[in-house]
């Protein structure tokens, strides 16, 4: 049995509003690790990384906080490849999205040298991929799919060893629903699948997930980046970056069984939390419900 390993990295380095850094914290109040222990998972709970504090400054060349982003990401970096190399299935609790940088890059360094291939499915509103000229507030939790595709500053693009970290045919982007004018472009060029919430309307999230999920064999690492305000708001208030119209709790969950149906989840970000947004801690538990789901939580006996 797969031995899951809880990473938090507190911080709100890389978002315009104060208050991730508080997710790892509301997740553990929501008993995520006992929750997941009761499905008969091994979950060690590694604590939390540390970092630099948030020096709230505006943005330089367009970047907020870029050093200190760097700085989250390597610390990141280091204990989501340190706990692949054990064995273990990495669950980062953010924090902001621009953690998904050192996360990504990790496991995206771990399948070179394992051999395998990578899948990473990236349920957002947002599509993350500004650029420092693009970018309408500097917060780089808007650029970490930029980043991992090499584009941008070599500090961020060349964590995990290896520019870009990623091709582009490696990323599927699910419940998109707000990309910035210049950030529409980038998607474009960079012909990145885009599964967003008129595809969801017109399809429904089962045909989208079964498009999303298409050819993953039992060679693939299958990484899923986790951004909550993927749901709507109405369900999940507790984000920084909230925006309307996204996909319902039922349709969430039958995301998250697909996931887990595939067998081949591997490591998971859970970002963009924001307790200081939330109400009574509900987001932290709904969440706690999806990522048990994620790992195979049902009512049917397989
Ligand atoms: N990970 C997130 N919540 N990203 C929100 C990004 C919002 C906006 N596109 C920006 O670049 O500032
Ligand atoms: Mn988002
Ligand atoms: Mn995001």
């Amino acid at each position: 049995m797969k031995q899951l390993r809880l990473i938090g990295a507190p911080t709100d380095i890389g978002a315009g509003r104060r208050g991730a850094s508080m997710g790892p914290e509301a997740l553990r109040v929501a008993n995520l690790q006992q929750a997941l222990q009761q499905h008969g998972l091994n979950v060690t709970d590694g604590g939390d990384l540390s970092g630099p504090a948030n020096p709230q400054q505006g943005p330089v060349d367009g970047f907020r906080h870029l050093e200190q982003v760097v700085a989250w990401n390597r610390s990141v970096h280091e204990a989501v490849h340190a706990t692949l190399q054990q064995g273990q299935l990495p669950v980062l609790l953010g924090g902001d999205h621009a953690l998904a940088i050192g996360s990504i890059a990790a496991v995206a360094q771990y399948c070179r040298e394992q051999g395998k291939k990578l899948l990473v499915l990236w349920l957002d509103a947002h599509a993350d991929a500004n650029t420092n000229t693009s970018t309408p507030t500097g917060n780089i939790h808007g650029m970490p799919v930029t980043s991992l595709l090499g584009i941008g500053p070599d500090q961020l693009t060349s964590i995990g060893g290896k520019v870009p970290a990623l091709q582009p045919d490696a990323i599927r982007q699910i419940g998109i629903r707000s990309v910035d004018r210049e950030e529409k472009q980038h998607l474009h060029e960079l012909g990145l699948r885009v599964y967003d919430m008129r595809h969801i309307d017109e399809h429904g999230m089962r045909v989208t997930m079964e498009q999303a999920l298409s050819g993953i064999d039992a060679d693939t690492h299958l990484h899923v980046s986790f951004d909550i305000d993927f749901l709507d708001p109405a369900v999940a208030p507790g984000v920084g970056t909230a925006v309307p119209g996204g996909p319902t709790y039922r349709e969430t969950q039958l995301c998250m069984e697909m996931i887990a149906d595939t067998g081949r989840l591997a490591s998971l970000d859970v970002m963009e939390l924001n307790p200081a947004c939330d109400v009574r801690n509900q987001t932290a538990e709904l969440v706690v419900e999806l990522v048990e789901s994620l790992f195979g939580k049902s009512t049917l006996i397989r």
